[in-house]
């Protein structure tokens, strides 16, 4: 499914009351899930603060209200305006949930219940650029309470101030740290420049509310890539799972081969050999998870005479000889996931734009910048489509909306993640998670959008579960995996 702009999504709307759908019964359904998704994503229930502008978007959060109530919030309102001048259907949503305390000032949090959520319901499709008069001082409220006393900003559809199209934020923007979407993305929220305001992403699924392409631009989410979903069948084996060699890690750099081959294991792989420098093979080997087979290799190109069902080559890799990588890729008929150090070594001899279309590239932006100095200085999106239609295998551009394309294909946004990310070892992970997908027969593209996804979900839960942003390691991430993947699979975040 694509992103939209406001116009689009406002006709599409048209199109589900011409089906019979109502505006409420569309309101209540997407404020329930919206209330719904908000309980999942925190271990407890704490206390929400629903900040209501007049239009319908403030409809939906006092809907999510309801639901967080019976599930054990406390909640309570502020209210840029008297109920009684909201849009009727949003007065009417009010009197439905009856009972909740509209605070005339700003909330008086120290003895409220934590986790302090603030939903941001001021402006969703409708709004006519920035938050004005009493809508900017609560929005200025919401961010104040964001920075400085530990509450959470969950904005509905779309963070009040956030241009729907365009993605550029207005001063006084309410600035978001998960921003769910109702029905379909908009296409701002997808833009670069909105990333710091719209935060985690995530998709509030409504049946009517659908657009049967994915366009050019589109949300990695389960509701819109069907990649993983399945079950495995019962009879499965090791050999089905898939088998995944790595060739990573140096004496300097073996924590990040270990990590990789941890992802490969956590990621569903069948069995995980991890081939290093001669040299290093006694201390990765002592570092390893029992379960990876680690075997000291002198030439990566002996991997060639090796079986496995996908390679991944890089991380740690150390200086590593462009030449000598080149002709194991290109001689490698299953896909390989080329990271890190195998990036660089690339870059300085030839590049990575005539590698077979199966393979998939995973640079951060500094190598990205190595493989593709002439697009520095491009937005992001608008960089990476322009590499991926004069490469041929599939590009993930990490960062803090990672970006996955391919030539011909959509520029696919991951949803999920968090600024705890920003700490080595990671991309480690996400490498060998990318790895045991494609051993298992997953296509290039679906691979690396469903690991971003998984690594990104990953990470959240590890916060949900008691580390934070500050404390959060690449393998406490590896450890959520198992959450994540079920994440996906029930459509759950
Ligand atoms: N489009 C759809 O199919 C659905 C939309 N729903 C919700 O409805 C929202 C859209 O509702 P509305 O069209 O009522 O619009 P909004 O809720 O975005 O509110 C617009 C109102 O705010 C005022 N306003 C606009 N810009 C302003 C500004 N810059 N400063 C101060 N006030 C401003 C205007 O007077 C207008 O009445 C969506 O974002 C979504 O949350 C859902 O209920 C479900 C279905
Ligand atoms: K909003």
């Amino acid at each position: 499914m694509g992103a939209v702009t406001a116009d689009e999504m406002r006709a599409l709307e048209e199109a589900a009351f011409q089906k019979g759908a109502t505006a409420a019964s569309l309101m209540t359904k997407a404020g329930r899930r919206l209330g719904l998704a908000i309980a999942r994503m925190f271990p407890r229930p704490g206390t929400a603060v629903a900040y209501l502008g007049k239009g319908h978007n403030a409809g939906d959060a006092l809907v999510a209200l309801g639901v967080l109530r019976a599930a054990g919030w406390q909640v309570v309102a502020r209210a840029s305006r008297p109920l009684e001048e909201c849009a009727d259907l949003t007065r009417a949503m009010f009197e439905a949930l009856g009972g909740v305390t509209v605070l005339e000032a700003s909330p008086d949090v120290v003895e409220m219940p934590r986790p302090l959520v603030l939903l941001d319901g001021l402006l969703g499709i409708g709004a006519n650029g920035g938050p004005r008069g009493t809508l900017a001082a609560l929005s200025r409220e919401m961010n104040g309470l964001r920075r400085t006393a530990g509450a959470r900003v969950v904005a509905v559809d779309l963070p009040s101030g956030v241009d729907a199209d365009t993605g550029v934020v207005h001063p006084d923007a309410v600035i978001a740290d998960v921003t769910l979407t109702i029905g379909v993305p908009k296409r701002g929220l997808l833009q670069a420049a909105a990333v710091h305001a719209v935060g985690a992403l995530g998709l509030v699924p409504v049946e009517e509310l659908r657009v049967p392409e994915v366009g050019d631009l589109a949300l990695i989410s389960p509701w819109t890539l069907a990649a993983g979903r399945e079950p495995r069948p019962f009879d499965f084996h090791k050999g089905r799972a898939g088998r995944v060699a790595l060739l990573a890690g140096s004496v300097p750099y073996s924590g990040a081969a270990v990590l990789a081959a941890t992802g490969a294991l956590r990621g569903g792989a069948g069995l995980v050999t991890l081939h290093v420098p001669v040299e290093a093979h006694a201390l990765i080997a002592a570092k390893c998870p029992p379960e990876v087979m680690v075997r000291p290799v002198s030439d990566p190109r002996d991997l060639l005479g090796s079986r496995f069902d996908s390679l991944v080559v890089g991380p740690g890799l150390g200086e590593a000889d462009g030449d000598t990588l080149r002709e194991l890729l290109e001689g490698c008929s299953v896909p390989a996931v080329i990271d890190a150090d195998a990036l660089n070594a690339l870059a300085k001899c030839g590049g990575v734009a005539g590698l077979p279309s199966h393979h998939v590239l995973t640079p951060h932006p500094g190598e990205f910048a190595r493989l593709a100095p002439d697009l520095t200085g491009q937005p992001r999106e608008a960089a990476a489509r322009l590499f991926a239609d004069r490469s041929s295998p599939v590009l993930l551009l990490k960062g803090a909306r990672t970006l996955v394309t391919a030539k011909g294909k959509p520029l696919w946004c991951n949803s999920t993640g968090t600024p705890g990310m920003a700490t080595g070892g990671q991309g480690d992970v996400l490498s060998g998670v990318i790895g045991a997908l494609l051993a298992g027969g997953m296509e290039s593209l679906d691979a690396a959008a469903l690991g971003a996804w998984l690594c990104g979900r990953a990470s959240e839960r590890a916060i949900a579960a008691g580390a934070s942003e500050e404390s959060l390691s690449a393998g406490d991430a590896a450890a959520h995996l198992g959450g994540a993947f079920r994440d996906w699979r029930e459509g759950t975040r």
